[in-house]
């Protein structure tokens, strides 16, 4: 069901709308939110009726991973991806999800940074949308249902723009109207396998996680059996996205034994692949169609 009451009103005080300044004009206000290119001025979120909250910044910077590329080589070869993917893009946003800890934050940043993209984490947009510190707090204080009613708002307010790298919260696919707010664009499944994502998450804890938060308990445990139970509620909502990133997969390309060898370079450097090939496909797919249609136009008028 989508946001009814809840619905958010994002503003922006900037002139500016991601990274168009570089590509030469402005682009037109769609809807109602627009972004600021990442070094200049703000946006501003906040939930309908409520009191203007700090303004937020989309993010240039990727933190978090302490190594992100392997190399040099690595480095010049998602910027030379990056270029390509650019043209196939056309100003479309992606949308990366995937399970808690599955580095669509880290990974999203390093995208957004090679292709001249602002980057947005939905959970965060959330949390100043409703005025308050985290998404714990808000099911707490509200609900599950709630945050996911903010949940949708804030997908679908963003999917009227371009020119973003967005990392969507864990649970976004679970609601189908999320999915016609990001198949306006193009969307990544981050898929890593579940020890690796419980190993992370028992690294960081699981306080700012509340479907995974524990009062007691080896944490990797607790977020391993957590983490199998979602993903066995979710099914294949995660598989409508238009591309699938395996850790896996990339791990045994690289002959690696172990998916935590991988840098979060490695991953963007796939994902970009792996959006390139879909999009030059599906324009095959579309331009074979449209040369059908034509030929049994012709047939029909002979
Ligand atoms: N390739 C990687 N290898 C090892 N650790 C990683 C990798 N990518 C991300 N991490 C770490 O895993 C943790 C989760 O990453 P991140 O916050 O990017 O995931 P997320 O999918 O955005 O999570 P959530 O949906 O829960 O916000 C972070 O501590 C991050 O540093
Ligand atoms: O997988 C999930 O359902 C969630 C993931 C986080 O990103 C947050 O959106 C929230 O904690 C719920």
């Amino acid at each position: 069901m989508e946001a009814g009451g809840v619905g958010l009103a994002l503003q922006t005080r900037a002139a500016g709308f991601g990274s168009s300044r570089r590509r030469g004009g402005l682009q037109p206000p769609i809807g109602n939110l627009r972004v600021a290119d990442p070094a200049g001025a703000p946006v501003a979120v906040r939930a309908r009726g409520s009191k203007p909250v700090a303004p937020l910044r989309a993010k240039k910077s990727s933190g978090g991973h302490e190594n992100l590329h392997n190399s040099v080589d690595e480095a010049l070869l998602l910027k030379r991806k990056s270029e390509e993917v650019l043209f196939y893009l056309n100003g479309r946003c992606i949308y990366l999800v995937g399970m808690m800890g599955s580095g669509k934050s880290t990974v999203g940043k390093i995208m957004s940074e090679v292709l001249g993209y602002s980057f947005f984490d939905s959970d965060k947009l959330v949390e100043k949308a409703v005025g308050m510190p985290s998404v714990a707090q808000i099911f707490k204080v509200h609900s599950e249902a709630f945050f996911r009613d903010n949940e949708s708002s804030v997908l679908r307010d963003l999917s009227s723009m371009r020119r973003l790298v967005v990392a969507t919260g864990g649970g976004a696919v679970i609601r189908p109207v999320n999915w016609k707010y990001m198949k306006k664009g193009l969307s990544i499944w981050l898929d890593v396998p579940l020890d690796a994502l419980a190993r992370r998450i028992a690294k960081v804890g699981t306080a700012s996680r509340p479907l995974l938060d524990q009062p007691s308990g080896d944490p990797y445990t607790m977020a391993f059996s957590k983490l199998s139970m979602l993903a066995e509620q979710r099914g294949d909502a995660y598989a409508n996205a238009d591309v699938r990133v395996s850790l896996e997969e990339i791990a045994s390309k690289q002959g690696h034994d172990d998916v935590s060898k991988l840098t979060p370079t490695d991953i963007a450097i796939e994902s970009l692949h792996k959006i390139e090939s879909f999009v030059i496909k599906n324009a095959d797919n579309s331009a074979s169609d449209s040369q059908a249609e034509s030929q049994v136009q012709r047939m029909q008028t002979l």
